[in-house]
């Protein structure tokens, strides 16, 4: 028998006033797969993400993690890392992640250098955040949003603004998470990225998803070279400003 999806969402919407900013959006990740929700600014992305991890509530849809409707034990399931970096900028890396650890009530401390070594920031866990570069402080969002092993990990644009070094080390350990089982739930509006790192993209447009498939499959249906020009052929508009 087919395993069930990690997660499955159908007909998820969220109005706010007169603007509906996630419209009927359906799509599903398989255990391992990578998806990537691409969009311009204001597209739907934070808003879909916020409803799946349940920050945000939905004004219609359905979603499913692992075959069960959102609760407490579904929570357990998922990592989420939000755009926001959330750590205490006066701890080092290392006590932020023990905090979060016994936050989450878990007692495996080698969880905390599991994860350290999996961002790439075991040699400076020890220094206070403040100090960090903004793509060290990313990373280690990611860190945390890795300390429950989730069976879905969902990251909101995490390498925007960041330097090449930190971008490599978290598409590096995103990657590493998917071919762990993961099921990684990635948003982005660099095009380039998502092709490197998806399995399977969803184009998101005013809420929509007007488009979805491996990247092949989009460029080949668009008869465009990239990602980038398949966002145009499809809206007439570029993707970013
Ligand atoms: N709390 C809110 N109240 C009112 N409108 C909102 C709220 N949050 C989002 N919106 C609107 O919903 C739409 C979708 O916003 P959302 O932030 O989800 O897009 P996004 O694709 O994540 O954009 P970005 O790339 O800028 O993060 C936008 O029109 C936005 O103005």
């Amino acid at each position: 028998m087919a395993r069930s999806p990690v997660l499955a969402c159908a007909g998820l919407t969220k109005r706010y006033g007169t603007t509906t900013a996630v419209d009927h959006l359906s799509f599903t990740i398989a255990e391992g797969e990578t998806y990537g929700l691409l969009g311009p600014n204001g597209a739907g992305k934070t808003t879909a993400i916020s409803m799946i991890v349940t920050v945000v509530d939905r004004d219609g849809g359905e979603i499913l993690i692992d075959g069960q409707k959102p609760s407490t034990r579904t929570k357990a399931l998922i990592g989420y890392v939000p755009q926001e970096v959330g750590a205490y900028m006066e701890l080092t890396a290392r006590e932020n992640l023990r905090f979060f650890s016994r936050l989450y009530g878990m007692r495996d401390r080698s969880r905390v250098e599991r994860v350290l070594e999996a961002t790439g920031l075991t040699e400076r866990a020890d220094e206070v955040v403040s100090t960090y570069s903004g793509g060290m402080a990313r990373r280690l969002n990611i860190a945390i949003g890795l300390l429950n092993s989730p069976r879905l990990l969902v990251l909101d644009e995490p390498t925007a603004g960041v330097d090449p070094q930190s971008r490599n080390a978290i598409l590096g350990t995103v990657s590493a998470l998917a071919d762990e089982g993961a099921a990684v739930l990635y948003t982005t509006h660099y095009m380039e990225e998502a092709e490197r790192l998806c399995d399977r993209v969803g184009i998101l447009d005013h809420g929509r998803l007007i488009a979805e498939g491996t990247p092949d499959e989009l460029r080949a249906q668009a008869g465009e070279a990239d990602l980038e020009a398949v966002f145009l052929h499809l809206t007439g508009r570029a993707l970013r400003d």
